[in-house]
């Protein structure tokens, strides 16, 4: 096939930086991972990378001290990675947007937990393809504005939660024995040998509040330990071992020694464990939260802590985290940290239940793989707000191909609209699927030639509900 010069990548702002020059030479062979396809690319020969563009033009930052994994995945495919080692508060993400001309037109951005990519932010990046939340959480982006904007989000939906459910064991059995506590003591250099309200956790019940990845994960470490698990869900989900799935929050709540929270941060999950629900708690039990700093209120849990109704806890999230390490964890950020630090048998730890080489470099894979299989052929499976869509990839063998993808509003007559612009050429194989408001189109059309691409870019840019069109080849 002629090789065409200048396709753009068109984007809803149409500006008028949103060009990239064209090559065809790969910098390095991608493999698509993908299962469903999987056996019919392996008999029809080597995936053929698909892009409009030199990779060496797509601008990527990472914030966060993104694992190494990932940095590598993202480099070998020649595009140009920078990579910080911690977020960036939104004016100056914003600022640094704005004025760096190295990010003014960056494609990807990449972000754990606490970089916040909402609207405001969104909008200032223009050539935004591809959001990669290198974590299991996504409230920190506005997944909404993003599919309206037609920037797909990834993350990594369990490579962690082992961590997390080691994380949640060693601290029921720290909170049981008052550990933080007699540490502290013997680096101030005192010796206080206790027994007193110092438990044993075999026989007693944990209370799991959310059983999805983590909780169900936990279940099974806690029973191994001879702990009775008890688990609140808002669906009806099958326990492992002989967990038990209780019918309301009260429920678990009045019969939990230790309860553990593993929801996702969502308006009703907001404050879920307040005064009212800490008071519904047994007498000495134990409160874990390591879901997000929003589940817990914690002025609530101070009182029962001091009142004595809750004999200890453990916080991994809180509702405003430093940005960066050496950051001060002090009343300047949520106005109650030293009453929280001034507790007895209490752990506070840094946002760290995924913290771990093996979870690190496993999302560091996970997420630089789909953001590769994105950027390069269109695929959105895995996507947290787009469709999950996929076709076969095409091979080295197929020439004269390309493939057309066509994010647009999901509004009735726009498929007719569409094949009436492709159906002028040999449309191969097409694929349509929507997600509330946002449809996603992905069709290999062969037989094209350069004119026939710009055809078909400028005629589906015409249509209204169009949000970004891209043609790779
Ligand atoms: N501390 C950390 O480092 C860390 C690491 C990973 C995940 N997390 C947090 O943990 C959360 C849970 O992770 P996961 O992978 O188990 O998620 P998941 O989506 O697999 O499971 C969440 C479960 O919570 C349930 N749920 C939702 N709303 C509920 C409600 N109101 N009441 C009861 N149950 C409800 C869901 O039905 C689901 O089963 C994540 O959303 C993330 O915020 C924290
Ligand atoms: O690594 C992080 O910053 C986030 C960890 C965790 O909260 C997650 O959502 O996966």
């Amino acid at each position: 096939m002629a090789q065409a010069q200048n396709i753009s990548n068109a984007h809803p702002s149409g500006d008028s930086q949103r060009h990239l020059s064209v090559s065809t030479s790969p910098t390095a062979a991608f493999q698509s991972p993908l299962s469903s396809f999987g056996g019919a690319l392996a008999r029809r020969g080597v995936p053929k990378q698909l892009k409009p563009f030199n990779t060496q033009d797509i601008k990527i930052l990472l914030l966060e001290n993104v694992n190494q994994s990932g940095k590598d995945i993202l480099t070998a495919q020649g595009y140009q990675v920078e990579a910080l080692k911690t977020s960036l508060p939104e004016d100056q993400l914003i600022e640094k947007i704005r004025r760096l001309t190295q990010y003014r037109d960056v494609h990807v951005i990449g972000i754990r937990s606490k970089t916040k990519l909402n609207e405001k932010v969104l909008k200032e990046a223009k050539n935004l393809l591809v959001i990669g939340c290198f974590c299991i959480g996504t409230n920190q982006v506005n997944l909404e504005y993003a599919a309206r904007h037609g920037i797909a989000v990834f993350n990594s939906p369990f490579a962690n939660s082992r961590s997390v459910a080691e994380l949640v064991i060693a601290e029921i059995i720290t909170l049981a024995r008052q550990l933080g506590d007699r540490s502290n003591e013997m680096h101030r250099g005192a010796w206080n040998k206790v027994s007193s309200k110092c438990w044993e956790i075999r026989g007693k019940t944990l209370g799991i509040v959310g059983y999805g990845h983590i909780g169900s994960q936990l279940s099974v470490l806690a029973e191994a330990m001879g702990m009775n698990v008890i688990y609140y869900d808002v669906v009806s989900l099958m326990a492992l071992g002989t967990a038990r799935q209780v019918p309301t929050l009260t429920s678990l709540l009045n019969q939990a020694d230790f309860v553990t929270l593993h929801v996702p941060e969502l308006p009703e999950t907001k404050n879920m464990i307040s005064a009212a629900q800490l008071a519904e708690m047994k007498d000495g039990s134990y409160l874990i939260n390591a879901s997000r700093g929003t589940v817990v209120d914690i002025p609530a849990l101070i009182n029962a802590m001091r009142s004595g109704k809750i004999a200890g806890a453990a916080l991994d999230v809180f509702p405003t985290e430093p940005r960066a390490n050496g950051d001060y964890f002090n009343n300047s950020l949520n106005g109650w940290d030293e009453d929280l630090r001034s507790l007895n048998n209490i752990i506070l730890t840094p946002h760290i239940g995924g913290s771990t080489e093996e979870a690190q470099r496993a999302i560091g894979i996970e997420v630089g793989d789909a953001l590769v299989r994105y950027i390069n052929q269109g695929v959105t499976i895995g996507s947290v707000n787009m469709p999950e869509v996929n076709l076969r990839s095409l091979t080295s063998e197929e020439s004269d191909y390309a493939r057309v993808i066509f994010i647009h509003q999901n509004v009735p007559g726009v498929l007719r609209r569409v094949n009436e612009i492709l159906g002028e050429h040999n449309v191969d194989k097409q694929i349509s699927d929507s997600r509330g408001d946002c449809a996603y189109l992905m069709a290999d059309v062969s037989n094209v030639q350069t004119s026939d691409l710009r055809d078909i870019l400028e005629n589906l840019e015409a249509l209204s509900s169009r949000i970004l069109t891209r043609v790779l080849y």
